[in-house]
């Protein structure tokens, strides 16, 4: 008997629910025996910062990448936009899975939607992106830092704290809380991070079998469109300290990219917008998707918003 394959996870709800979802995937599908290892990351630790001051996304996959390396796990399962765009030396992404609603949602116990929100009221969210595009559609509004995970979020717009708060419909979806979605932002007024709504399957680069095996769960459009949205952001440099959103979704053969850049200190300056389409048929046509989007946002001034 071969014995399980063991899948490294965070121990937030939402990552147990999406490493759950993926062993029970190998289970059934592709008749893969599958068991969990949770683990606490840096990234769950530290609670009173915001992300990009201590280190970027790159803080929820370290220690689950280190248990990788050291053989104590075969597997990790990540929500793709905590993914960095250049994964370690080693490392493969071996599977995307099919995206969950890639929206951001209006969540708030007194407020059907945004522009229900009175004058100056306050919206709690910690994310550079959604801050810029916020304030893009209701500069009136105050943006407060929010971090923590889902269940811990909620509780502190509960509280009182914010009038409302901005979060992942997919996260909220998976967690059943999805009632607690008053209005969804369509994609093209808050465009979504790179990745959202999107798992991604991350090995050791020497177990090609393996890779083999997870790469039957992949969902070819979803990985496409994550690829695109992921190059854009790899080629402005990739920082999670850059508000930077990418959104692919798929057109007439091919994808239709849209893309967005805020100032990093500067919230109320303009947002830099590209939206372009093209044929996609495989990664690199995706990538290359991509590239041609931060090249447009290169040409459109985004080197100003680049250096801080
Ligand atoms: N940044 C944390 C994070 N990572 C993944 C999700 C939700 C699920 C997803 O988008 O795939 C969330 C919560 C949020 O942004 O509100």
């Amino acid at each position: 008997m071969t014995s399980p394959i063991v899948i490294a996870t965070r121990e937030s709800r939402l990552a147990l629910w999406q490493a759950e979802h993926v062993q029970a995937r190998l289970q059934t599908e592709l008749g893969l025996p599958a068991r969990l290892l949770g683990m606490t990351t840096r990234g769950d630790q530290i609670l009173d910062q915001s992300l990009s001051k201590i280190g970027g996304k790159g803080l929820f996959v370290k220690e689950l990448e280190v248990a990788l390396s050291e053989g104590r796990a075969d597997l990790a399962v990540h929500s793709l936009k905590d993914v960095p765009m250049e994964l370690p030396e080693g490392f493969v992404l071996a599977a995307v899975l099919e995206r969950e609603d890639p929206r951001d949602a209006f969540v708030a116990n007194h407020y059907a939607s945004l522009a229900e929100l009175p004058q100056g009221a306050c919206v709690g969210s910690s994310s550079l992106r959604r801050v810029t595009q916020l304030l893009a559609l209701r500069p009136d509004l105050r943006v407060e830092p929010l971090r923590g995970n889902l269940d811990t979020r909620l509780r502190k717009l509960d509280e009182g704290g914010y009038d409302a708060i901005v979060l992942a419909s997919a996260g909220l979806k998976r967690l059943g809380l999805g009632a607690r979605i008053r209005a969804w932002f369509e994609v093209d007024q808050m465009i979504p991070c790179a990745g959202q709504g999107a798992l991604g399957l991350e090995l050791r680069a020497d177990a090609p079998q393996l890779a083999e095996a997870v790469a039957r769960l992949s969902h070819t459009p979803t990985w496409q469109a994550c690829e695109a949205e992921r190059a854009v952001s790899r080629a402005l440099g990739g920082s999670c300290s850059l508000p930077l959103a990418a959104h692919a979704v798929p057109a007439d053969g091919g994808l239709r990219l849209t893309a967005a850049l805020g100032h990093p200190t500067q919230p109320t300056l303009p947002l830099l917008k590209v939206a372009l389409a093209a044929p996609v048929a495989s990664l690199s046509d995706a990538r290359a998707l991509g590239q041609a989007a931060a090249d447009q946002l290169r040409a459109a001034g985004a080197e100003r918003y680049l250096a801080g």
